[in-house]
């Protein structure tokens, strides 16, 4: 069953790990898909490929979340293929791992730009948008276990995940009177991008596999599910909620 048929979709951070599989994933539920990236060309150029081969229509559009320019651009290119916005998946993000007491400021002011700010930016620009439609919509914002607990190397990083999570609160009660659903997904440990070199360390990732009820760490394609039912009709009733997708490990203390 095809849970998106005839959505548009856009996803931030689409190129790569979540981002791109939630794209693809979308697409093979039947919608056209934007997605926005920050460097790679050619890894953005390969995913519409993907989704074109899957019979979708799909662009890609470059773009750094943290400027605020970039959330009206993609939405007005979104609008501008496909006619229309249904549902944004808020999901760029960084995690450059870091001691506390030495942290740069330059990494803390970037970090909260890209994740939090970058999101809000983008929730907003895509809010108006479903306003102005005036069909409602849905938002789907990639938060984090990080939301809920610490890391210590993550001092930077976490506060953007409960910020994102807090946002997904405050947005379903100022869209709920607009037909707009806002909703988290909260993974857990998901092998990435963004955490290659930290789980290169083979002791800290066998460390992590073992707090994993599930036996075994994320792969992007285990948010599909997820954030697609999040998106679509099955989940009308779902608003201001968040869902934990690790494999058990939060609730994992010994
Ligand atoms: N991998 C994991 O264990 C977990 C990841 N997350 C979140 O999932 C989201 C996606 O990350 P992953 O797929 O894991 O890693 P990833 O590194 O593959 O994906 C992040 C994407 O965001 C893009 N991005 C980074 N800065 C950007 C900017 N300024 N403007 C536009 N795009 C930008 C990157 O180019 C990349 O495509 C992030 O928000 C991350 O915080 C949450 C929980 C766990
Ligand atoms: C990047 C980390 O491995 C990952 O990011 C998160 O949000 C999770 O909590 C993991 O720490």
């Amino acid at each position: 069953m095809k849970l998106l048929e005839g959505k548009t979709v856009l996803v931030t951070g689409g190129s790569t790990g979540i981002g791109r599989a939630a794209a693809i994933g979308a697409a093979r539920h039947g919608a056209d898909v934007a997605i926005n990236y920050a460097s790679s060309d050619n890894k953005a150029r390969s995913c519409v490929a993907e989704i074109e081969a899957l019979g979708q229509r799909a662009i890609a559009v470059k773009g750094d979340v943290a400027d605020p320019a970039t959330s009206g651009e993609f939405i007005a290119r979104g609008v501008e293929a496909f006619g229309r916005v249904d549902v944004l998946v808020s999901n760029a993000g960084i995690c450059p791992f870091h001691a506390f007491l030495d942290m740069p400021v330059e990494t803390v002011d970037r970090t909260f730009r890209v994740n939090l700010h970058g999101a809000y930016y983008m929730v907003q620009a895509a809010a108006r948008q479903m306003v102005e439609q005036g069909e409602g919509g849905v938002i789907v914002a990639v938060s984090s276990i990080s939301a809920l607990v610490g890391g210590e190397f993550q001092t930077h990083y976490t506060p953007t995940k409960a910020g994102v999570h807090s946002l997904m609160q405050s947005a379903a009660i100022a869209l709920g009177k607009h037909g707009i659903r806002c909703n988290s997904v909260l993974p857990g440990t998901i092998l990435t991008e963004i955490n290659k070199d930290d789980l290169a360390d083979d002791a800290k990732r066998a460390y992590m596999e073992s707090r994993t009820p599930l036996g075994r760490l994320g792969q992007p394609e285990d948010l599909v599910g997820p954030i697609v039912f999040l998106a679509s009709d099955m989940a009308e009733y779902v608003t201001g909620a968040a869902l934990l997708v690790d494999g058990g490990m939060f609730v994992n203390l010994q």
